[in-house]
């Protein structure tokens, strides 16, 4: 090689390292978004590592401590601006109802997989669109609807408790969560989907089918984020590589990634099947719902009954019916977001009771003037005010959506600052319930501030600011379901059950990839609690 073409190879080897360094400090995006305070970022990456290592939960709760109320972070080359200021975060959720794009897994999937996920009420960015499922969606919580779920939550709750009998006689200790997850998939599969899932049979066991499908859920959860796939972070750090990223995952996708493709298909494959259940009856019964309760498939009135015969707005698809797919992806996000989330926050609740005895036996109290052998229904959960209590003050702790993700729908001015559209905006539910100005003590386990005339009842400043259902027009469209599932679940627990906290699990550990939830369980021993 002559000296010029050597000189020409290294000046161009030169200009590529110094392009790449300069890429890497993203000083475009670090210059437009100067104003707002924060971590500082390292190269390339941003403050992704620390992220992933204290949890975006911990994170964001540590850096408001110390830049307030507005600050930034980087996802690699993305700005976030975390809100975690009551009033502020109440206005962006209201004005912008655009959730940002997914980073995830489901990024860096091709074709049908992808617009799946976008015809879904999570992650459709589509206005109208979402208006139009939304809309479809209310009925399934109208009172009316919800009278009727409440004997199948019973019906839950009674399979959990003999799992936790069995238990309690051997003196074993078991993971709540994962035992409450089984609890709340049968709830969901069936009052949504009016089907029998059981994850938890007469023997007290799930058959390794339902076991499959609740493995699928929480494979889709624990590994949906940035860390479900090694081509994820490459996107994160580079977004203009995704076309490029897209085509290597799909020929080349690692193991992480297949496990959630595969954990995907398997519950389409169940949703499916249900859906060509629904359209049979459907026929068969030229339209009108069955009466009563089918021996097989799925049972009228059920949220898949529904959709299936649901229409959309005029103004979208011309009213048309929802096609398969919308309904697939709608049943898709029932079963996700009924899953877990209801889940962690019973399974948070009990760990806050087992850690504070003194509560639970008020709880407890509470129960027994209920009645230690009645079935709660949608009603009679107003008469157990305490219990109530115990469950919200858990979800302020704990609020396992602990983010409202939002994109700026248009150039903004937040409290000052200027806020380009299109900006990725997460609302810090968690550093809002744990701010310690507005609540003097927020680590403390204190339930009376939700009890009416309590010496410690919540000030109205801390009442507003108390949001773990998220809000504005993408606020949690389930709340009013998750509300009556918890109350009904803990009612019935705690009227023959109480639990010993294992040692070693204070503070909690946990982890919040896309929600929030225990980072390896929570382990308790059930104990029988004495019979009159
Ligand atoms: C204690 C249990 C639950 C908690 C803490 C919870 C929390 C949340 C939060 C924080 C959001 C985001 C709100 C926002 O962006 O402002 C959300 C959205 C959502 N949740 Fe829940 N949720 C729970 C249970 C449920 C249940 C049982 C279902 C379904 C049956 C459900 C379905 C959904 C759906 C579909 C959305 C998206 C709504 C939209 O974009 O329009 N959730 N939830």
């Amino acid at each position: 090689m002559s000296t010029d073409s050597l000189t020409i190879l290294c000046c161009s080897l030169a200009a590529v390292a110094l392009l790449v360094v300069l890429y890497g400090l993203h000083p475009v995006k670090r210059w437009q978004y100067r104003h707002f305070p924060g971590p500082a970022p390292k190269w390339l990456s941003g403050n992704i590592g620390d992220i992933v290592k204290r949890s975006a939960f911990h994170y964001y709760i540590d850096n408001a401590r110390v830049y307030g109320k507005l600050f930034k972070v980087w996802y690699g080359a993305n700005p976030v601006i975390v809100i975690t200021d009551p009033a502020l975060g109440r206005a962006v959720n209201l004005r912008n109802p655009n959730r940002h794009q997914a980073i995830g897994p489901a990024t860096i999937m091709r074709g049908k997989a992808r617009t799946f996920d976008s015809e879904g009420i999570l992650l459709t960015q589509d206005r109208e669109f979402h208006r139009s499922i939304r809309n479809a969606w209310n009925p399934a919580f109208f009172s009316q609807s919800l009278e009727g779920y409440a004997d199948l939550m019973n019906e839950g709750a009674e399979g959990l408790l003999r799992r936790l009998a069995k238990s309690a006689a051997k003196g074993e200790e078991i993971d709540i969560w994962r035992t409450l997850g089984d609890m709340t998939m049968a709830v969901v599969g069936s009052a949504s989907f009016g089907v029998d899932f059981k994850t938890q049979d007469e023997s007290g066991e799930s058959s390794a089918e339902a076991q499959a499908l609740v493995n699928a859920a929480q494979t889709i959860f624990q590994q949906g984020g940035a860390a479900g796939s090694m081509w994820v972070p490459i996107v994160v750090l580079c977004p203009p590589l995704l076309p490029i990223v897209r085509q290597l995952a799909h020929f080349f996708p690692d193991q992480k990634m297949l496990r959630v493709m595969n954990a995907r298909q398997k519950l389409k494959e169940v949703c499916s099947e249900l859906l060509r259940q629904v359209r049979q009856q459907i026929a068969t019964t030229n339209g009108a719902k069955p009466a009563g309760k089918l021996e097989r498939g799925v049972a009228p009135g059920s949220f898949l009954h529904h959709l299936a015969t649901a229409k959309h707005h005029v103004s979208v698809r011309n009213g048309d019916d929802f096609t398969d797919t919308e309904i697939l992806q709608q049943a898709f996000g029932f079963l996700l977001g009924g899953y877990e989330t209801t889940a962690s926050a019973l399974s948070f609740t009990i760990y806050n009771l087992a850690a504070n005895p003194d509560k639970a036996a008020k709880l407890m109290q509470e129960v027994d003037k209920f009645g230690r052998d009645k079935h709660p229904g949608r009603l009679d959960i107003e008469a157990l005010p305490y219990v109530q209590a115990c469950f919200k003050e858990a979800l302020r702790l704990f609020p396992p959506g602990h983010i409202s993700i939002r994109e700026a729908v248009e150039d903004l001015d937040l409290d000052g600052h200027f806020v380009p559209k299109g900006t990725w905006m997460h609302v810090s539910l968690c550093g809002i319930q744990r701010d310690e100005k507005i609540w003097g003590n927020p680590e403390e386990y204190v339930p009376e501030r939700w009890v009416e005339g309590s010496p410690l009842e919540a000030t109205e400043a801390q009442k507003k600011a108390f949001m773990p259902f998220g809000d504005g027009i993408r606020s949690c469209v389930g709340k009013r379901f998750a509300w009556e599932e918890a109350l009904i679940a803990l009612i019935r627990i705690y009227q023959r059950i109480d639990f010993k906290l294992s040692p070693g699990q204070v503070p909690l550990a946990v982890r919040s990839p896309f929600t929030l939830g225990p980072a390896k369980g929570i382990f308790v021993t059930p104990v029988l609690r004495v019979e009159e």
